[in-house]
């Protein structure tokens, strides 16, 4: 009853997507028909205590790591690679995804290992050039992210601009920011399946947040 007040009140497709719900649990569940003013009471007082608590609203659904594809809760792994990060494009790439209406929900600074670039990579180890990109991807710190919102897989690969920034779009991230095929400073996951196993290889449940952000401006429903 208590996490019924408090469900958000935008909807989730999980129930059609087929993934896992899990409802947080409160002390409240115990209590048998309270009056409506005692609930209302108990709820306000139990919602004032959480949020003092935690700082947050608590909510009945969490959205899995990996995202719900085809949804507003759709999540995509971006990573600005080593190029970018040294050349101080991080605030300008976070910028284009934000002002877009996407909502960062996972950012970390690190420096991928080879062995983590290979593993990244794994699908182009027949190229020719993979093994240059494995020493790009490993030589300096990369910015990781995951980013939420409806179609952010699909969308954020037209933002971002094709892989070589000579034949991207003026507009794109790649085709204003940079030249080189070898240097071209960001990576996006480009399907929904590569974005729930690069979410899944360089992110923890932990490390992700989720917060409500203004997303009744961003959609209708
Ligand atoms: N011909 C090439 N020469 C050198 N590097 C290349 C070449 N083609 C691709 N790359 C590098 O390998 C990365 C991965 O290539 P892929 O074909 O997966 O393109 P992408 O999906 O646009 O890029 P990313 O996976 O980094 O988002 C490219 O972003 C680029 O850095």
């Amino acid at each position: 009853m208590f996490s019924r007040l408090f469900t958000r009140a935008i909807p989730r497709a999980f129930a059609a997507s087929g993934y896992a719900k899990r409802a947080f649990t409160t002390a409240a569940t115990g209590f048998v028909k309270p009056s409506v003013s005692k609930k209302l009471v108990l709820g306000a007082t139990l919602a004032t205590t959480a949020i003092a608590t935690t700082g947050l609203v608590a909510c009945a659904d969490k959205t899995p790591l990996v995202g719900v594809p085809g949804t507003k809760f759709e999540r995509t792994f971006i990573a600005i690679k080593p190029d970018g990060v040294n050349r101080g494009l991080v605030g300008e790439i976070i910028c284009r995804f934000e002002r877009k209406g996407f909502k960062l929900v996972g950012i970390k600074i690190l420096h991928p290992t080879k062995a983590q670039a290979e593993e990244h990579y794994a699908d182009l180890s027949t190229k020719p050039f993979f093994a240059g990109l494995c020493n790009y991807f490993s030589s300096g710190a990369v910015v990781a992210m995951v980013w939420e919102g409806k179609g952010v897989v699909k969308t954020g690969r037209t933002l971002i601009g094709a892989t070589n920034p000579a034949e991207s779009t003026p507009g794109t991230i790649r085709g204003d920011l940079c030249i080189e095929v070898g240097r071209n400073i960001i990576h996006g996951s480009d399907s929904t399946d590569s974005a729930k196993a690069e979410i899944t290889l360089w992110f923890k449940d932990s490390e992700v947040a989720e917060y409500q952000g203004n997303q009744t401006w961003v959609y209708e429903k």
